[in-house]
């Protein structure tokens, strides 16, 4: 199943620079693996905000809550997840 998902990145400014740089660090390793395994296959950066769309190829809705909540920046991030269905329109 396919999942739009738009990630707002929201870290406390008083959050200890090391911390936040550990966090950024252990995020992207962690999308990283997620993309190179074919589950994670679009990422693009939202112009001008620290923000993501990304889309998802996961198998159900548990499987897309658990990567998600296991993001390390899960804490510090709102995110907003629209569920993908074919459109009719579709070519093959
Ligand atoms: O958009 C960001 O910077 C947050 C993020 C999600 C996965 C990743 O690598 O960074």
């Amino acid at each position: 199943m396919l999942y739009h998902v738009r990630m707002d990145v929201r870290i406390p400014p008083d959050l200890d620079p090391a911390v936040r740089d550990a966090l950024i660090a252990r995020e992207k390793e962690y999308s990283q693996q997620l993309q190179r395994s074919g589950k994670w296959p679009h990422i693009w950066r939202i112009a001008g905000e620290y923000a993501n769309y990304s889309v998802l190829d996961v198998a159900d809705h548990d499987e897309l809550h658990q990567i998600l909540s296991n993001l390390p920046l899960f804490p510090y991030m709102d995110i907003q997840v629209t569920a993908l269905a074919r459109h009719p329109s579709k070519v093959d």
